[in-house]
């Protein structure tokens, strides 16, 4: 499977990232690379770079061996039942990235035999600091290899159960907005404390940064690094302290919930 060519189907805001963090990584050649989009204008960054654009998805699929389904949820029906006459059971795998769209109904409406795997990255990917959570349907150990590879190139994968894909949709995929949120926080708040919007930013994000490469790096346990910026009597625990008495972890635990609950129901 190395070589293998590769389409996304659907290059939008995390097709698109797909592919960005597929050519930075070098798994893949620009010209082993088909991305599909209805409107192939918004694809120029990727075709300046000698990757395929088309909107003829029956094409990139007859032209390639790894097809990774990255179009709304509301959409994949219609597009994949379009084009079950053009998967080949010994050629292809599909790899879906779309939320709350499970092996089974995917099976249903992708050709008989063909592997599927479903995928659930985040908007990282486009520079190789995804995780990555990864499960799959009927495919053989060279394949699950070769996908694992793929996602690895693209930041962390992570195997798990699928009942558990909707949790990772949640913390990892919409877990990139609710961190960035934080950041977008931080920097208001660094601008009322005196600092010019670009220079919070950058302390802001830096910050967050270094504090998650503390846990990923050292192995650490959040608490037992806050202990260490937690002066007796210091400015650190006010400000911890106040922004829990206004819900901070609460907050953050029930968007968690909300969100989940917005896909499983
Ligand atoms: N954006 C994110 O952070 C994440 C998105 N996802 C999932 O990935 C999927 C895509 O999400 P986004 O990229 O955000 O959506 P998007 O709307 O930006 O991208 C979908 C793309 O598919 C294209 N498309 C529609 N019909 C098509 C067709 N017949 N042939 C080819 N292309 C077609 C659209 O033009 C669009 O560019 C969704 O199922 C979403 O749930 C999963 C994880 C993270
Ligand atoms: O908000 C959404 O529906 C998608 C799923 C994960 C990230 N974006």
């Amino acid at each position: 499977m190395k070589h293998s060519k590769i389409a996304i189907i659907g290059g939008g805001n995390l097709g698109a990232a797909i592919a960005e963090g597929l050519l930075k990584s070098k798994f893949i050649t620009p010209d082993h690379l088909t991305v599909t989009r209805r409107n192939t204008d918004a694809l120029g960054t990727l075709a300046q770079q000698g990757v395929h654009t088309t909107s003829d998805n029956k094409k990139a699929i007859h032209d390639s061996e790894v097809i990774i389904v990255a179009v709304k949820p509301y959409n994949v029906r219609e597009i994949l039942e379009s084009l079950k006459e053009n998967f080949d059971p010994a050629r292809h795998i599909v790899i879906s990235v779309v939320t709350g769209v499970f092996l089974k109904d995917l099976q249903g409406i992708v050709k008989t035999g063909v592997p599927i795997f479903r995928a659930m990255p985040n908007t990282a990917i486009a520079i190789q600091e995804s995780v990555t959570c990864l499960c799959h349907q009927g495919a053989s150990v060279e394949q699950v290899s070769y996908v694992t590879e793929l996602f690895d190139q693209l930041g962390i994968t992570i195997s798990i159960d699928e009942k558990l894909m909707d949790a990772a949709t949640v913390l990892g995929a919409c877990g990139i907005a609710y961190a960035l949120r934080f950041i977008r926080a931080s920097t208001q708040g660094g601008i009322e404390i005196g600092f010019d919007a670009k220079t919070a930013n950058l302390i802001a994000a830096q910050t967050v940064k270094g504090a998650a490469e503390l846990l990923l790096k050292l192995n650490r346990h959040p608490e037992e690094e806050i202990d260490k910026v937690t002066t007796p009597k210091g400015c650190t625990i006010v400000g911890l302290n106040e922004m829990e008495h206004q819900g901070f972890s609460s907050s953050l635990i029930k968007g968690i919930g909300a969100s989940y609950d917005k896909i499983v129901k």
